[in-house]
């Protein structure tokens, strides 16, 4: 099986719900950045021994949360020394609006990838966007470059959108299957 950790952080608990969904998907690991934007301990070391890093966060005022890009910050240290070279990054992104800016966190996310020299995987899934469309269907939301949620500002984390979290859970065995063959 491959190693596969998801990276996330979530400020009121709708993006966990939906890492738990990649993670489910993927097989993989899900590593939390808490709420000062720290890793737990030993939570660098997981990073370092993973195959593929999917990255989350919700987006807020049209980015990443801060604690998200305080730790794309401390990854600096694994820059310098390009230790994440050649794994396979992916990212996903949860806000309240329909549009709301998530493409501009989902691009921040490829970018980090690239600082790190990475390879990305996108969402290989085509857009329900068809006049027989409907809500729950899997990317509804129409996303490319990773997966796409999208929870009303006053919903709960019990009524996020099942075809968002499949969404997400087909994304995550995205990942994983494209981590299998590129290490066979
Ligand atoms: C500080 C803040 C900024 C936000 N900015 C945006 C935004 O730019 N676009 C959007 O669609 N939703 C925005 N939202 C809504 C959140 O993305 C949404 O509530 C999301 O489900 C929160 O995820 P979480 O529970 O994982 O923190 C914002 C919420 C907060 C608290």
């Amino acid at each position: 099986m491959s190693n596969i950790v998801v990276v996330y952080h979530s400020g009121y608990g709708h993006t966990q719900r939906m890492a738990q969904s990649v993670a489910q998907g993927a097989g993989a690991q899900l590593l939390a950045i808490d709420a000062d934007g720290n890793l737990p301990e030993g939570g660098w070391a997981q990073l370092a021994a993973a195959e593929a890093i999917v990255f989350g966060a919700p987006t807020y005022m049209g980015a990443p949360s801060w604690q998200f890009k305080k730790f794309a910050d401390a990854s600096s240290k694994p820059w310098f020394a390009q230790t994440w070279k050649d794994k396979l990054f992916a990212g996903f992104t949860n806000s309240a609006g329909v549009q709301g800016d998530k493409q501009v966190t989902l691009d921040y996310f490829y970018h980090l990838a690239m600082q790190h020299s990475g390879i990305w995987v996108g969402l290989g899934m085509l857009p329900s966007n068809t006049k027989a469309a409907q809500r729950n269907d899997a990317n509804w939301m129409g996303a490319y470059s990773g997966a796409m949620a999208q929870t009303p500002s006053d919903a709960s984390v019990a009524e996020m959108l099942p075809g968002d979290l499949e969404t997400a859970r087909q994304f995550g065995e995205r990942v994983a299957s494209t981590a299998r063959r590129l290490t066979k």
